[in-house]
């Protein structure tokens, strides 16, 4: 199964990595959604970070580098320390520091190495600094989105952890974490903080795979796989049911479900309503935070993905990375608005992206979703 392979040690590394950093996340979330205020900063472009986002790069960068030795590890990150090396930023260091360590002392539990003693700040710095590599069309390097919507996160509903390994300028593996993922499709659609309330009634059933879950591909497989994330004092013993999953049969337009972003601010919900329309999309957008949409995509809980941003915004590969080996290794398909590929072998950022991101099931919608979108363009806003 998913265990063999040129990148079988960095996947089982990784897929155990985003288990751990997974309940560090869903703990950090707990408290923020009790908490009133306080736990969210802002960086400069406004957007906003947790104690979580810094938290999961450190964490993710000290395993990685303990298991694959400090210099050979690149990794490509989205945060920096700016916000967290302000004078008024103690508490908050404070609080990062002690959730890394926390966190690192449940490794065992996931099959991963602690370290002999709590981690001291500079070195909780120094991991998150560490994530600074800016990738390119050579050698290997990791991706990291710590926390990919942060606005649901800090609002209590979907977020994704992602990690992908790009070598030579293509991705090879990729790993999402989904803590809040629910095990029906139909749930998705549910405000989830209902969601959350119900399932904390009940204490959760892996079994029933209720909520939370780990997809994860490598490429060349042929395959895509999901785990149930693991909870209280469980262990994770490999292969922890995995379940292969594959991307929906739908190639009725009128039939199928596309996804995309809450926000507005970062995606035309104007031209994407456009091109459902000129495509023959009967239903309702789902509209998730997160790479969670790749994942419904993967998982074949929706056909069609679209991001169109405002123009002069610049797509980065953290954002993309793991959902499209994830997407492509179930069957389905991820190109720009053109019809060609994404190409992560350009730095940070998709360079050279036509107009937008698509992801569909397979060819047939691709081809039709690509049609629509010529056909609405003009008329569009952008
Ligand atoms: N103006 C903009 N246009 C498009 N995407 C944007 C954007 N500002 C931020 N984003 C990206 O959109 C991601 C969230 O996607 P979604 O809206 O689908 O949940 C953000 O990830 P982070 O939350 O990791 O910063 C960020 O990378
Ligand atoms: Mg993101």
């Amino acid at each position: 199964m998913e265990g063999e392979g040129k990148y079988a040690r960095e996947l089982d590394v990784a897929v155990r990595v985003v288990h751990m950093v997974c309940a560090l996340c869903q703990r950090v979330q707990d408290g923020l959604v009790s908490a009133s205020s306080g736990q969210v900063t802002s960086k400069d472009d406004d957007s906003p970070v947790t104690i979580a986002d810094w938290s999961v790069q450190a964490t993710v960068r000290w395993i990685l580098s303990d298991i694959f030795g400090d210099h050979n590890v690149s990794i490509v990150a989205e945060e920096d320390v700016q916000a967290l090396s302000k004078p008024d930023s103690t508490d908050l260091l404070a609080a990062v520091v002690n959730t890394v360590n926390e966190c690192l002392a449940e490794a065992p539990r996931y099959g991963l190495p602690t370290p002999d003693t709590p981690l001291e700040t500079f070195q909780i710095l120094e991991a998150i600094e560490g994530c600074n590599s800016s990738g390119g069309p050579t050698g290997r390097h990791w991706v990291l989105d710590p926390i990919d919507g942060t606005l649901g996160f800090v609002r209590g509903d979907q977020y994704a952890v992602a990690l992908a390994l790009i070598e030579d300028g293509k991705v090879m593996i990729g790993v999402l974490g989904c803590p809040n993922y629910p095990m029906k499709k139909e749930l998705l659609n549910y405000p989830y903080r209902c969601h959350l309330a119900l399932s904390k009634l009940s204490q959760p059933d892996p079994d029933t795979w209720e909520t939370g879950c780990i997809i994860y591909a490598m490429r060349g497989s042929g395959k895509a796989w999901m785990q149930p994330l693991i909870y209280g004092d469980m262990k994770l013993e490999w292969p922890n049911s995995a379940r292969e999953i594959h991307v929906s049969g739908i190639v009725d337009p009128a039939l199928a479900t596309f996804c995309e972003s809450v926000e507005r601010t970062n995606t035309n919900h104007s031209l994407t309503a456009g091109v459902a329309h000129s495509m023959g999309l009967r239903k309702q957008p789902l509209r998730v935070y997160s790479m969670v949409k790749y994942a419904a995509i993967a998982r074949g809980d929706a056909e069609i993905f679209m991001k169109f941003a405002r123009s002069g915004y610049k797509e980065k590969i953290w954002d993309h990375a793991a959902g499209v080996v994830i997407v492509e290794e179930a069957g389905g398909v991820v190109t720009d608005a053109g019809g060609r590929s994404l190409d992560f072998s350009r730095g940070v950022y998709l360079e050279g992206l036509d107009r937008g991101i698509v992801a569909c099931s397979g060819p047939i919608l691709l081809e039709k979703l690509i049609g629509a979108v010529y056909a609405s363009w003009d008329s569009s806003n952008l």
